[in-house]
């Protein structure tokens, strides 16, 4: 399958300490990859490197061949590179359908440059409606986001990032600080998005049974390095990755109250 998305020996330096080190790797096109790793792995900062949030202090980021490693993360986003928190912000007292019409918009606007746009009121609201149907959220379309639970939250921001309809969606930690109940209801978004659409997707998550379900591909980021990289079967039976992370993170699950 064609590559979509690929880093070559990509890091960054903060001071003496080196977040992300050396980082290669190549995603193919519909492509499911999850990074894991203990926290300050460099996980986030990985994600900040191919959005264009921070600058690599080595090494490259290519987005279909292109090398995008100096580009603003606005003209990354017009390629086709999304991320959660590049679109407009929520407007906790517009509704739940506001704030989708308002990014589905702005979607228009980074594509074409225009500050004004032409396209009908009545499309982007059907544009916006569809969205949130696969996010599961139609039966709050008139409810004020601010009264959203936490869990609905997160899924008006993937219907956001969904908005801007790019190739590729980076999903940092969509669970977090969600309550257990909730965790079903988001699995079952990622995993209709990975059914039905045509995108690539990175996702970090902590939680190794929605990574064990979603993912084609596991990385492995220890100490900003890439400690390994393959299917979740070869990860899970990486000897490397059971000492380094994964003998701990079931430590730390079956010590957690
Ligand atoms: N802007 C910054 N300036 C200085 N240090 C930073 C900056 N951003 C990240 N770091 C450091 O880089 C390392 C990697 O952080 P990062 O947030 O990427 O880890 P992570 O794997 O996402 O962790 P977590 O699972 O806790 O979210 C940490 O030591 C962090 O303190």
């Amino acid at each position: 399958m064609e590559t979509i998305l690929k880093t070559s020996q990509l890091g960054i330096q903060f001071g003496g300490h080196k977040a992300v080190d050396n980082v290669t790797i190549d995603i193919p096109k519909k492509h499911f990859k999850s990074i894991i790793g203990p926290n300050g792995a460099g996980k986030t900062t990985f994600f900040n490197l191919i959005s264009g949030e921070l600058q690599a202090t080595s090494g490259e980021v290519f987005f279909k061949g292109e090398n995008i490693s100096r580009r603003s993360p606005v003209e990354r986003t017009r390629l086709g590179l999304g991320r959660s928190f590049q679109i407009t912000n929520v407007f906790p007292n517009l509704t739940v359908l506001e704030n989708v019409r308002l990014a589905v918009q702005s979607r228009e606007k980074i594509r074409f440059h225009v500050l004004r746009h032409f396209t009908s009121y009545k499309r982007i609201t059907e544009g916006a409606i569809s969205i949130l149907e696969q996010v599961m959220l139609t039966n709050k379309l008139y409810m004020p986001a601010s009264q959203l639970s936490h869990g609905e939250k997160r899924k008006l921001e993937i219907a956001m990032l969904l908005a801007l309809d790019t190739e590729v969606l980076l999903l940092d930690e969509p669970t977090a600080g969600m309550s257990l109940e909730e965790v079903p209801a988001i699995l079952d978004v990622i995993r209709g998005i990975k059914r039905s659409s045509e995108k690539t997707i990175l996702l970090i998550e902590h939680k190794m049974d929605m990574i064990l379900d979603l993912s084609d591909s596991i990385m492995v980021l220890f100490n900003g390095r890439l400690l390994a990289d393959g299917t979740p079967q070869e990860i899970m039976n990486n000897e490397t990755v059971q000492n380094a992370y994964l003998g701990g993170l079931y430590d730390e699950q079956l010590t957690m109250p």
